[in-house]
């Protein structure tokens, strides 16, 4: 059985997660923290896999503490920038344990995470991109971390093939054009109803693609959650790793 404890366990994301552990047969809980719970109680005679699905203000700290610990981490909390990953890349150096891993993705769902591939794909091949995402309004962070990922993966398949800037005329913009992500604009809709959903849209004279992913219920991610934490607790993925891709034969 490989020991589970997850932090953030009261969360939206965090909750989802305690039930997929508890009924899945591999895996068994071993602590479910939450906000003001002393991380510390967290060792590697108790838990194998850490999962963190917090916010992204405090994300870092945690994962920085459960490294110098000496257990591997999951973590499924957006606002991942590259100093960021570095700072979990120098905690990973001085760790208390050879090869531990640090796992993390901006989504665990098949649907978006098959989305953000396709999309690198179709990228070179046209002009114009731009993304939007959509999500339910008690969402902390925008632009969602897919999206941010979604862009920033486009615009380096844009780059490896030669293209330019996307097309753009506009004289005058208030923020109706969105955050711009390495030179591709991303747009955030918050609306009652939504969960999570993403479009990447491509345009060329004449033709458009859209590639849209739909999460409409948080059970979604679990699959994902759930091959992370087995995938980690082999102890084949020592260091930062990024993207539920890493582990899917794409
Ligand atoms: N990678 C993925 O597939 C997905 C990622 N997310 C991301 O996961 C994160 C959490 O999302 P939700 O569960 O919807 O948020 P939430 O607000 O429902 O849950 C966050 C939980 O973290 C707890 N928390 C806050 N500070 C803490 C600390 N210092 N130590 C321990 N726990 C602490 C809060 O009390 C709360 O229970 C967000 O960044 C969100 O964007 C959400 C869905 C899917
Ligand atoms: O907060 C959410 O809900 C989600 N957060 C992640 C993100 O920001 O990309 C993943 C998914 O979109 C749901």
């Amino acid at each position: 059985m490989i020991k589970v404890s997850v932090v953030g366990a009261k969360g939206r994301m965090g909750s989802h997660v305690v039930d997929a552990v508890n009924n899945a047969d591999d895996t068994e809980l071993a602590l479910a923290l939450d906000a003001g719970d002393d991380l510390s109680q967290i060792t590697p005679e108790n838990t194998d896999v850490v999962v963190e699905f917090t916010v992204p203000s405090v994300s870092l700290d945690n994962v920085r503490a459960l490294v110098a610990q000496g257990v591997d981490v999951v973590v499924g909390t957006t606002g991942w920038t590259e100093e960021k990953l570095d700072q979990v890349r120098a905690a990973l150096a001085a760790a208390p344990r050879e090869g531990q891993s640090v796992f993390i993705a901006p989504n665990f769902a098949i649907s978006a995470v098959l989305a953000d591939y396709f999309a690198k794909v179709a990228a070179p091949y046209f002009e114009s991109a731009e993304v939007i995402e959509l999500h339910h309004p008690n969402k902390v962070d925008a632009p969602s971390g897919t999206a941010f990922h979604t862009a920033q993966g486009i615009a380096a398949a844009r780059k490896a093939a030669g293209l330019g800037p996307v097309p753009d005329a506009t004289e005058t913009d208030g923020g109706s054009r969105g955050q711009v992500v390495d030179g591709i604009h991303v747009h955030a809709v918050r609306l009652r109803g939504l969960n999570a959903h993403e479009e990447a849209l491509f345009g060329n004279d004449g033709e458009q693609l859209t590639i849209r992913a739909d999460s409409f219920d948080r059970i979604s991610f679990m699959p994902g959650v759930l091959l992370a934490v087995r995938k980690v607790s082999t102890g084949a993925y020592p260091g930062v790793t990024v993207g539920l891709d890493n582990f899917l034969d794409l």
